[in-house]
């Protein structure tokens, strides 16, 4: 298997250890698979009997092809079967009733469902230094809203030669995902807040992943990323799409061939797009579900074939989600337009005007696999507020956006994906089961008293911790700081 550039000018292509240890595509664009494996439905039948990590095995070899079978068994095992997973079914998928489903993907290190990726990805990564020539040290950047951070700090901790620097909206985040980042310890990461929003974060790792001139001044330290613009973040992700659909398939929920949507909290688009890849892959998917917080312009896309980051950036209590420029629509993109020359000029434009368009066949195409929808503020909480009520079930505003969305569009069985655990957004919890949101610490007891669910381990006690990372930063500093780390 052999990746390629969205926007071209890649043509002898790289293997995926190259991609993997790159992050991006060198000159612009992220890397994308140059045809999609398949599984036959016998395939994903025998995948009912198997555990995750055998599942993790089955998909990633179709893709890491220049990784040997006992080198990805190594890592799955090592990710998924070390202790760091509370549940034996990793991801377990749990029915509410009729067709609703949920898959829970936050039974990780930090209650998340990016641990599902960032568990793996650095082993991946440790094995992508090995076989393409390591050098000195490798910087990872990181943009987070809240969940990746601390999930890439948990995976890289104390790898040797591998630095990594983690860049937060300074009020973006909740506070429990603020204070899982600055107190995490280890001699290889550093965290800082940057003044502004995700895309700010974002945007600056990003100018920096461009400057060619800026990353050959940091002579002896390559750059790459863990946010999934890395390809060795989207793979990880592919895997629970199969595993849910096995579960269905082993508790007999669902025949074998019959089509199931998929509900997902949408940001950066990885997750949704690793469900289009699973998709492709021959997975029986109805429609996947895009569902965006009040940060609508993903919904707006989909309406018209706009995207328009023009707009008022709403902080909302989905903090994770608060992203105007989804950065794997360009991945996507690239697979329905099949034109990676279009896809350049789309991206020139959005870079040059924060805006671009697609023709309205485009927009048909795209509606044939995908459906979406939005959750305000107010409709978060009622879901929050209705789930415990109806089925005595607790979810996080998260999950909450996409809860609603799959409700009202329900065609046929539909998994939502609940990507975080209640306990890393506690107020906003709290508010929507009718409490009073105070502070943020106090109200874990008061969630764990009203929902009677297990206090989750990544927070247990983590107001007592010491902060060792305080810095805050202007987006302009983000380069000097990294010029500092390279020099550490
Ligand atoms: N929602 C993310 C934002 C970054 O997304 P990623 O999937 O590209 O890492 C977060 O919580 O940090």
């Amino acid at each position: 298997m052999r990746y390629i550039g969205t926007r071209g000018g890649l043509e002898r292509g790289y293997s995926a250890a190259e991609a993997i240890r790159e992050g991006m595509v060198p000159g612009g664009g992220l890397f994308v698979p140059e045809s999609f494996p398949r599984l036959s439905l016998k395939d994903i039948e025998e995948l009912k009997e198997l555990r995750y990590e055998e599942i993790s095995l089955r998909i990633l070899k179709k893709y890491l092809s220049d990784y040997s079978e006992d080198e990805i068994r190594e890592c799955v095992e090592g990710a998924y079967n070390d202790g760091s997973f509370s549940h034996e079914d990793r991801t377990p998928v749990v029915r509410l009733e009729g067709d609703l489903y949920v898959m829970e993907l936050w039974h990780g290190p930090t209650a998340a469902f990016k641990d599902m990726a960032l568990q793996l990805m650095p082993r991946l990564f440790v094995k992508a230094r090995e076989k393409t020539g390591a050098v000195e040290k490798n910087l990872i950047l990181v943009a987070t809203s809240g969940d990746t951070g601390k999930a890439a700090l948990e995976g890289f901790k104390d790898l040797s030669g591998i630095e990594v620097a983690v860049f937060y909206p300074e009020d973006g985040v909740s506070q429990v995902q603020k204070l899982q980042m600055t107190t995490t310890q280890g001699e290889n990461l550093s965290v800082a807040a940057v003044k502004g929003n995700f895309d700010d974060c974002q945007g600056g790792v990003k100018g920096i992943f461009s400057d060619d001139e800026f990353k050959d001044s940091l002579k002896g330290v390559e750059l790459s990323s863990a946010n999934s613009i890395n390809l060795g973040r989207l793979l990880p992700q592919i895997i629970y799409y199969f595993k849910a659909y096995a579960q269905l398939l082993r508790d007999g929920e669902i025949e074998l061939g019959e089509r199931v949507d998929f509900s997902v909290p949408t940001g950066n688009f990885g997750n949704i797009l690793a469900g289009y890849y699973a998709m492709e892959m021959g997975l029986p998917v109805g429609k996947l579900i895009c569902a965006s917080n009040k940060n609508n312009v993903l919904t707006d896309f989909f309406k018209d074939g706009v995207y328009d980051r023009r707009r008022e950036f709403h902080k909302t209590m989905s903090p994770s989600m608060d992203i105007l420029v989804s950065s794997n629509l360009e991945r996507f993109l690239y697979h329905i337009l099949k034109d990676s020359e279009r896809v350049g000029q789309i991206y020139d434009r959005f870079a040059r005007e924060g805006i671009f368009s697609v023709k309205e066949e485009v927009v048909e195409r795209i509606r044939e696999v995908m459906d979406s929808g939005y959750t305000g503020e107010e409709e978060c909480l009622k879901i929050i507020e209705e789930v415990k009520r109806r089925y005595n079930y607790s979810i996080d505003t998260h999950t909450a956006v996409a809860m609603k969305v799959a409700m009202e569009r329900r065609e046929r069985k539909v998994v939502v994906l609940s990507t975080a655990s209640i306990y890393k957004f506690p107020s906003s919890v709290v508010k929507g089961l009718g409490g009073e949101a105070g502070d943020e610490f106090q109200e874990i007891e008061t969630l764990r008293r009203i929902t009677g669910l297990e206090l989750h381990r990544a927070v247990e006690g983590i107001e007592k911790l010491p902060v060792v990372h305080g810095e805050c930063i202007d987006r302009e500093g983000m380069r000097e700081y990294i010029e500092k780390l390279a020099k550490k």
